[in-house]
């Protein structure tokens, strides 16, 4: 690993007189320093609780804090001065076009794990960068494996900034004192089996049959195995930091309650990038019948159910909703034993 590398001489290298290279490089190194900004912000404390506060609504019907503004403000004022031809924010209800010669389009999650703000817990900023399309409205229509760099920055105890260029996972920590990203980790992996999981509990009677069965085995430690971990942070941003740093699964499925048919997390500035980082660390990103990186989005602030992590985990998860299906098919009875396991 190169010793004290920062984040500009990486994207340097990268980039390398390639004019897409060079704007997704200008786009991130822009995220970058806005980040930055915001991680001073957070860090210069919330005495009035005022970043907390609930000031509306986007376009998805969530509330939006005082912070989940100001971040949005940030980035945008940041990506203003980056060929960037269309950008979309959590928080726009509809993808804007920012320069008319711009070579890639942006989605962004200014600031995810919002309902964290007032607990002083972890959250971040997540960003997505696809390849510009001939016809504008089909920018963030592509699938997920269109992505040319995706990444996210957690304000934790560190701020660390995890990026994917298309060449496995890098983790660079800000450096407070010259306000630089130095690399911290490169070739990052995540290793392929895990006893630890993730996942709302609350939600457990509206689960679906596979959801339930998994986390029943979790629980009940399957195949004699001991009984799994649970870690459940409420930030996209730090429940991924953990996986990607000691393996697990990451849990937010479909379930029954009106508004979830296809989970919480979105898929254009939550789901894709994450399943792009986690491909590119070894794990796997499902929605438990298909590959993320494989859906495409019929709207902006479409959601998706989001199963990634270690990739055992995550094709157990698959092979319980591939089960279900064919039991299904048959009339079978789903839970002709406790899980689907013994199937
Ligand atoms: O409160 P819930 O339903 O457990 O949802 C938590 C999930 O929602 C999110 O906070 C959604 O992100 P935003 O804060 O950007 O809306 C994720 O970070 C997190 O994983
Ligand atoms: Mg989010
Ligand atoms: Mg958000």
């Amino acid at each position: 690993m190169d010793q004290c590398l920062t984040l500009d001489q990486h994207i340097e290298r990268y980039a390398h007189a390639d004019p897409l290279r060079a704007a997704v490089g200008a786009a991130v190194r822009a995220i970058a320093a806005a980040s930055i900004d915001i991680a001073e912000l957070i860090a210069h404390g919330d005495l009035a609780g005022r970043l907390g506060r609930a000031c509306g609504r986007n376009a998805d019907g969530d509330v939006q804090k005082a912070l989940d503004l100001e971040a949005d403000a940030l980035v945008r004022k940041a990506l203003a001065s980056v060929p960037v031809a269309l950008l979309l924010s959590e928080e726009s209800p509809v993808p804007e076009s920012i320069d008319g010669r711009g070579l890639i389009a942006v989605a962004v999650d200014p600031l995810d794990g919002s309902s964290n703000i007032d607990a002083n817990m972890c959250v971040g900023t997540i960003f997505s960068i696809l390849p510009m399309t001939a016809d504008p409205a089909l920018a963030f229509l592509q699938p997920g494996s269109g992505q040319l760099a995706a990444g996210f920055v957690i304000y934790g105890p560190q701020t660390s900034l995890v990026l994917t260029l298309g060449d496995g996972v890098r983790i660079f920590t800000r450096d407070p004192r010259d306000r630089t990203f130095k690399l911290a980790r490169s070739g990052v992996r995540i290793p392929s089996r895990s006893h630890e999981f993730a996942i709302n509990a609350s939600n457990q009677r509206h689960w679906d049959p596979p959801i339930r069965a998994y986390i029943e085995d979790c629980l009940a430690g399957a195949d004699g195995e001991a009984a799994a971990n649970m870690r459940w942070i409420g930030s996209l941003v730090a429940d991924a930091y953990r996986i990607l740093s000691r393996g697990g699964i990451f849990l937010y499925p479909a379930d029954g309650r009106k508004g979830y048919a296809d989970g919480r997390l979105r898929l254009l500035y939550e789901a894709h990038p994450m399943a792009f980082i986690v491909e590119q660390a070894g794990g796997g990103a499902t929605t438990g019948a298909a590959r993320i990186l494989d859906v495409a989005a019929r709207d902006p602030h479409q959601r998706v159910p989001l199963i990634m992590g270690s990739i055992e985990n995550v094709r157990t998860v698959e092979r319980l909703h591939l089960d279900t299906l064919i039991l299904a098919e048959r009339n079978a009875p789903l839970f002709a034993t406790r899980g689907f396991f013994r199937i």
